[in-house]
């Protein structure tokens, strides 16, 4: 496989928070979510990798190449959303592309031409004239227009209504269609990651607890609502249990015997949030 982006041992230490031996990779043409709660570690990670922050320990290969000594390379192969408008506000969009153009070898103008018509987006329009969601779209028209291998983004859906959402992500499982690209992308929206991941890695505190594929991540686990006594007795497949006036419910590991299982037992796939709620509240005991 050919890895697009590879984070081995990676550390990073502020005053009460470390992000502790980050190790996960992604191969080309596919699109990763990283994913947990707030504070877990995701906007610092995505700073590493992009070389604006300075980490403690660790490596961090883009392309293949160390993303320090190769900054300049890397990074022209990289389409970058930030999480807040980087650009000038009083400039029309069509002036703002021909601005950025001279620094990509790769950029392509009536691709980007060709994007703002698509996504809606007026030339002449100003940024400060743009709602979150457009804002948004003209960060990933620019991110698209220079042939970009990998797209990052930082909680690029947050604040978008569900609409524009649903939308973005669609553009984004058209950008990895021919194979060349891959997306990674850091969220709260666990829907978000159940539309459009294949790869997902959940961060809690600092920590890789999960980068696996989204099916092999869904097929490990498994749904359970049953009375307590079940949960008693198959205490080595459960990994989080939560009781309710209405019953329990509990994340499971899905092995075959949890199949073997008795009347009144409700067993189904779980959600990437389940899965989060559960495994996050098992490392809190
Ligand atoms: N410049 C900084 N100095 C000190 N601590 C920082 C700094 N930047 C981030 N932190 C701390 O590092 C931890 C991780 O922050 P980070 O922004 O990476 O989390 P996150 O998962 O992106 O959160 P959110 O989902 O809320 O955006 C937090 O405890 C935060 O307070």
């Amino acid at each position: 496989m050919d890895k697009i982006l590879e984070l081995l041992n990676v550390t990073k230490e502020y005053k009460g928070f470390k992000l502790d031996n980050i190790s996960f990779s992604l191969d080309r043409g596919y699109i990763m979510g990283l994913v947990g709660t707030s504070g877990s570690g995701k906007t610092t990670i995505i700073r590493l990798i992009m070389n604006l922050l300075a980490k403690n320990g660790g490596h961090i290969k883009l392309f293949g190449l160390d993303n320090i000594e190769n900054e300049q390379i890397v990074k022209e192969k990289i389409g970058f959303v930030y999480d807040e408008n980087i650009y000038p506000v009083k400039l029309p969009l069509s002036h703002i592309g021909k601005l950025i153009a001279p620094f990509y070898k790769t950029w392509d103008q009536q691709t980007f031409d060709n994007y703002l018509y698509r996504f809606d987006l007026n030339p002449n329009s100003k940024i400060y004239e743009l709602s979150k969601g457009m804002k948004t779209k003209f960060a990933l028209a620019i991110a698209l227009s220079h042939k970009a291998e990998l797209i990052l983004m930082d909680e690029p859906t947050s604040g978008l209504d569900p609409i524009f959402r649903r939308e973005l992500l669609t553009i984004l499982q058209e950008v990895i269609e021919d194979g060349n690209c891959s997306v990674l992308f850091s969220t709260h929206i666990t829907q978000d990651l159940d539309r459009v991941a294949d790869f997902i890695t959940f961060i809690d505190r600092g920590k890789v607890i999960l980068s696996d594929s989204y099916i092999d991540i869904i097929e490990k686990y498994r749904l359970v609502k049953a009375p307590k006594d079940f949960f008693d007795r198959n205490k080595a497949n459960v990994i989080g249990i939560q009781y309710g006036s209405f019953g329990s419910e509990g994340l499971c590991l899905n092995r075959d015997d949890l199949n073997k299982h008795e009347e009144d037992i409700i067993i189904a796939k779980p959600t990437i949030e389940d899965i989060m709620f559960y495994l996050s509240k098992n490392l809190t005991i």
